[in-house]
């Protein structure tokens, strides 16, 4: 995945007059009531001049589901997770979002519906560098306004960002204020975990997320983030090459040169 998603999101709501997406508050339904978070059905996408393609025949996630999706590199992981997202459009088939193809919004609707309701982990973080951990956390409050009353309706955007630091294992305020510059890699991490879970969006998108991890950190990294996803009802659908992961997902889908 990479930083224009959301830089392109900001860019485009300051400029944009498209209508709101309809936002579906996932938290607040009954488990009976769970719904798809995300549903893919007959995907097709190629590169324009590259002979790699993915397609998925059928994907449905729910609203309390986490999935991972494992793949050597070059499967085509980060690819699929842009199609997840509306970054990128498939050539034939579709992704819908809480019921809505990304195919059917402008790109100005895409990026209000992606930061309403999806929160990214980036591979390499995508951390503000000189930005501090609670200001960095608080960014997609700034893009989603349903992220931030959401946020706000927790006791306050900074206590909710300092809550989530903390559940996620940066209780100290020291660290909480410090540069994301100045943070370490597993410090990032949780910053930037935190991040994509701010505002209760309906689904988390993980590109590698532990791959700078020993096993029993990733292990606890893991266990910190569902805790929360499962709190607020947030689905996750995490990418990674590595198969150990397998065991901490109910369930998970393989990607073999971008067929599963
Ligand atoms: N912007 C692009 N334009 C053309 N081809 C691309 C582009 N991005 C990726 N590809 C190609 O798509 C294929 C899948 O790449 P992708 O990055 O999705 O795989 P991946 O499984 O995430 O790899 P890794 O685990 O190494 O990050 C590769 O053959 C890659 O060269």
């Amino acid at each position: 995945m990479n930083e224009q998603a959301e830089t392109a999101t900001e860019q485009d709501l300051e400029g944009s007059s498209a209508p709101r997406a309809e936002k579906v508050d996932a938290a607040s339904l009954t488990k009976s009531q769970l719904t798809s978070v995300l549903a893919v059905k007959h995907l097709s996408f190629a590169w324009p001049s590259s002979s790699f393609q993915i397609g998925i025949t059928d994907l449905n996630v729910k609203s309390d589901e986490h999935w991972l999706l494992e793949g050597p590199s070059g499967s085509g992981k980060s690819t699929l997770l842009q199609l997840l997202g509306g970054v990128l459009l498939p050539q034939r088939g579709e992704v819908q979002i809480l019921g809505q193809s990304w195919a059917t919004l402008s790109a100005a609707q895409r990026d209000l519906r992606r930061a309403d309701h999806v929160g990214f982990i980036f591979q390499q973080f995508n951390l503000v560098p000189y930005l501090s951990a609670i200001e960095n956390v608080l960014l997609p409050c700034r893009f989603s306004k349903s992220r931030r009353q959401s946020a706000e309706n927790g006791g306050g955007l900074k206590d909710e960002a300092r809550r989530l630091l903390t559940a996620l294992g940066l209780g100290a305020k020291e660290i909480q204020l410090r540069r994301a510059a100045r943070l370490s890699v597993g410090q990032q991490q949780r910053v930037a975990a935190a991040r994509a879970l701010i505002g209760n969006p309906s689904l988390v998108l993980a590109d590698e997320p532990t791959s700078a991890l020993d096993t029993k950190n990733r292990a606890a990294f893991l266990e910190l983030l569902f805790s929360e996803a499962r709190s607020a009802k947030t689905a996750i659908v995490l990418v990674s090459h590595d198969t150990s992961l397998r065991p901490h997902f109910e369930r998970h889908l393989t990607l073999e040169g971008g067929l599963c």
